[in-house]
């Protein structure tokens, strides 16, 4: 398996503030990465430095060989980073099938395949992101990063505040787009036992630093690890 991504003593925040303090794994083609942690340890910081929406302090980040320090957030999608941050962001004024279209690049993910895979969205397609329900824009977040034809995936808390049955059918596509088509992902969840199920490898963090690092399989297997590093039984 060849490498895609690389993270090296990487130290990042806010203005001055810095977050993350040497911060360092590698991800290879293809493989997802479940991105651990309590409130506030600095999972997102770790996702919008990937996706140059942070000030990088230090360190190095490269992905496919190529670093990404200097690029500029839409430089690092034209490079292969599709984010689909906790806000969604969505265009609310567009059409759903306009906020598709808007950013689609060429590669096997089009909006044809996004609504295979969501038929919600093919229903809502002349519908605008403001008549959207919280389910369905982080649908159109997803469907949005997918046509980026990105190489690598970010999810930011994709489950968060969404009834169950939305849950499982958006857990369904994120397993399908990782495990069945390939694509590497890092996904964040407050919720780890259902993204471990579906991840390779886990990193856990805490006060901005990696405090725990192993494969998915392993830490979901010892709840009792993943309560002390969480702090809640899971
Ligand atoms: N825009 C910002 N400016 C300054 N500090 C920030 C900003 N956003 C987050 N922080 C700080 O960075 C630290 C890490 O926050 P971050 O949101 O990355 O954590 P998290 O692990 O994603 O938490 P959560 O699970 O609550 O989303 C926190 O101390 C937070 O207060």
């Amino acid at each position: 398996m060849s490498e895609l991504l690389r993270i090296e003593n990487l130290s990042a925040g806010y203005g001055e503030a810095v977050v993350l303090h040497d911060v360092a794994f590698a991800l290879g083609e293809g493989q997802t990465l479940a991105l651990l942690g309590r409130n506030g340890t600095g999972k997102t910081t770790l996702i919008n430095t990937l996706a140059g929406a942070t000030r990088q302090h230090g360190g190095s980040i490269s992905l496919g060989g190529q670093p990404l320090h200097k690029l500029a957030p839409h430089l690092r999608a034209a490079a292969g980073i599709g984010w689909v941050p906790q806000e969604r962001n969505i265009f609310k004024s567009l059409t759903v099938h306009e906020n598709l279209t808007a950013v689609e690049r060429p590669g096997k993910w089009n909006p044809q395949r996004v609504y295979e895979m969501f038929p919600r969205l093919a229903e809502r397609k002349t519908n605008l992101g403001t008549q959207l329900s919280g389910g369905e824009q982080q649908m159109l977040a997803v469907g949005r990063a997918l046509v980026l034809n990105p190489k690598l995936l970010l999810l930011d808390e994709p489950l968060e505040g969404l009834a169950p049955i939305i849950v499982e059918e958006l857990l369904r596509a994120i397993r399908r787009i990782t495990q069945d088509e390939g694509l590497a992902a890092i996904i964040v969840e407050q919720h780890p036992q259902a993204i471990l199920a579906i991840s390779d490898e886990a990193v856990v963090l805490d006060h901005g630093t990696i405090v725990h690092t192993d494969s998915a399989a392993a830490l979901r297997s010892q709840p009792q690890v993943l309560d002390r590093l969480l702090g809640v039984a899971r």
